[in-house]
């Protein structure tokens, strides 16, 4: 596979990039500061430790969002996360939201995907309550490995004003994550959407994120064809064309909604 890690003098390049593409999107929108969602995983950590840097932690809020299928660690990474970055956060349990929607379409009960799925936009719901009424932007957690194959929830974890780290792959993430201080359980953690209990990222995917960040690094956003990216990452070629599906199939989700051309 590649190896897509950051030379030393990249990764504080990286770091200095982002903390700056922060500092001016909240500049910009004229905003008092940031919220996100802490799932205690690497991504939404990796952007606490950047924003808190760009913005002190005092303008950095975090919102720790339990459902019933969350894991007790993992909720409570979340909130090591905020003390440890000495940032505001809140706990909020989502469940209560998510029963009241099933209250009034029963006919969603049990179908894990849309329910799941129900549970992140629950989560972006609260994100803008508390960014509306406090004047802060929704900061995003989404990697381009995430992006690249659809794997988030339209309008859920999808719906935010920014995304930080949008262009690093998994790997990057983490790398980068480790560069700034980010304690090695969590760097190292396994990667779940934690939409369903013992969902997997890499399980769900049907791909590891070694093989999806080569792939989308060669092929998706690299120059190389499916033929010559299968033979470079001696994989065969259907694991390529299946990750081009995924992100052919997944571009509705990364463009804004389409409307009919104006008529003349
Ligand atoms: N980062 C994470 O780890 C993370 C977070 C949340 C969700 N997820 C994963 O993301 C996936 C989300 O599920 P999903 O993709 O089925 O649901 P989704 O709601 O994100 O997207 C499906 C919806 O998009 C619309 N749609 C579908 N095809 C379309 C097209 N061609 N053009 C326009 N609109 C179209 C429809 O409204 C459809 O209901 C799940 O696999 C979930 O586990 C991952
Ligand atoms: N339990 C959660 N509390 C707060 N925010 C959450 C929680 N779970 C997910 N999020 C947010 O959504 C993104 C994407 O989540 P994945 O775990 O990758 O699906 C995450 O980074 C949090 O910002
Ligand atoms: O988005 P997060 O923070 O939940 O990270 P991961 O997707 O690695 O669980």
């Amino acid at each position: 596979m590649l190896d897509l890690r950051f030379s030393e003098d990249e990764l504080e390049r990286r770091r200095e990039h982002i903390t700056a593409f922060i500092r001016d999107q909240v500049d910009a929108a004229g905003t008092g500061g940031a919220v996100l969602g802490l799932s205690g995983g690497i991504d939404s950590t990796l952007v606490a430790s950047l924003a808190t840097e760009a913005l002190g932690p005092e303008n950095v809020y975090g919102l720790v969002l339990p459902a019933r299928v969350s894991s007790e660690g993992n909720m409570s990474d979340a909130e090591r996360v905020a003390q440890d970055l000495e940032m505001s956060y809140d706990v909020i349990e989502v469940e209560p939201i998510v029963d009241a929607l099933l209250s009034a379409y029963p006919e969603a009960e049990g179908d894990h995907v849309a329910v799941g799925n129900a549970r992140a936009r629950v989560r972006g719901v609260l994100n803008y309550l508390v960014a509306n009424h406090e004047s802060r932007m929704v900061l995003g957690t989404g990697n381009r490995s995430e992006a690249a194959v659809g794997y988030f929830t339209k309008y859920g974890d999808g719906a935010v004003d920014c995304h930080p780290i949008g262009n690093l792959y998994k790997a990057q993430v983490r790398q980068l994550a480790r560069h700034v201080g980010v304690p090695e359980d969590l760097a190292a953690k396994t990667a779940t959407a934690g939409l369903w209990a013992d969902q997997t990222d890499e399980d769900e995917m049907g791909v590891s994120y070694e093989t999806l960040d080569s792939i989308l690094a060669t092929h998706v956003d690299g120059p190389l064809s499916v033929a010559a990216t299968a033979r470079l990452l001696e994989i065969d070629e259907e694991t390529v064309e299946k990750v081009r599906g995924m992100y052919e199939g997944s571009a509705h989700k990364r463009q804004v909604p389409p409307a009919p051309e104006p008529l003349d």
